[in-house]
């Protein structure tokens, strides 16, 4: 398949609605919310299961990626993902587009209250611009794909010096009926503290938004900083495809 074939599998399972309508039309003050309380929120039905399953479909067309890694030769766990090139195929580009000024929004409060004196271009080509300029030009979207007894450790992407502080990932399988286990984990290091963990839980179609890398959280003397990390836990069984969403590029 190549990325008209997955353009033409999604349009054609649309409803009316363009990515970036959906995307502008969810309850963002409640998202915002949520991701300053717990560093990560969750959106149901970003993708329909047709989408879900075009994307998952696409995983095998080379012609798609740039790049293509086996967890294991890394240590970063089992199963593999495969770096979408530029450009990205419908509905991946548009979401992120679409996303990012909501995103942007969100993580410029949190540099507010870190006392980081940051800000974000408004479009996501103004925020690529800054990372393509520093010699981050490689596209950072990718397709994940976990089999039985695949796992993901417990991780950060981080590419180079700019780290745009949101990202993405949307689950494309089925829980239940694709697979076992494979449960989206975050965890959150406070400082002098021991970590927590969450489990985020995910159906087909699913995003869930969550912190990169730290996020301000607040304590009796104004706002620290706690670092978040995100994984996956074993798969039991079937198979589980991801898509993952992260805004800046990579050297
Ligand atoms: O497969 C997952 O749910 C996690 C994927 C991931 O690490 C990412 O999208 O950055
Ligand atoms: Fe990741």
């Amino acid at each position: 398949m190549n990325a008209d074939q997955i353009e033409a599998d999604t349009v054609s399972s649309q409803t009316d609605e363009t990515p970036i309508r959906q995307v502008d039309r969810r309850d963002w003050a409640a998202l915002a919310a949520s991701l300053d309380a717990s560093g990560h929120a969750l959106l149901p039905g970003v993708l329909s299961p047709a989408q879900c399953e075009a994307l998952a479909r696409g995983y095998d067309d080379e012609a798609l990626y740039r790049s293509r890694v086996v967890m294991a030769r890394h240590g970063f766990g089992r199963g593999e993902y495969r770096y979408f090139r530029y450009p990205l195929p419908s509905p991946l580009h548009e979401l992120r587009e679409a996303f990012y000024p909501h995103l942007a929004r969100i993580a410029q409060g949190w540099n507010e209250k870190l006392g980081q004196d940051l800000e974000y271009p408004p479009t996501l080509q103004g925020f690529l611009d800054r990372c393509h300029a520093a010699g981050q030009t490689r596209p950072t979207p990718l397709l994940l794909r976990y089999r039985a007894g695949d796992y993901n450790c417990l991780h950060q992407d981080l590419y180079g010096e700019h780290v745009f502080p949101l990202q993405l990932a949307i689950l494309l399988s089925e829980p239940g009926r694709d697979f076992e286990g494979g449960e989206f984990v975050l965890t959150e290091q406070r400082p002098r503290m021991q970590s927590r963990v969450e489990v985020v839980p995910l159906r087909q179609g699913d995003a869930v938004v969550f912190a990169v890398n730290q996020r301000p959280v607040r304590g009796a003397r104004g706002y620290y900083r706690v670092t978040m990390r995100h994984g996956v836990s074993r798969l039991r069984a079937g198979e589980r495809h991801t898509l993952g969403v992260i805004f800046h590029d990579a050297t």
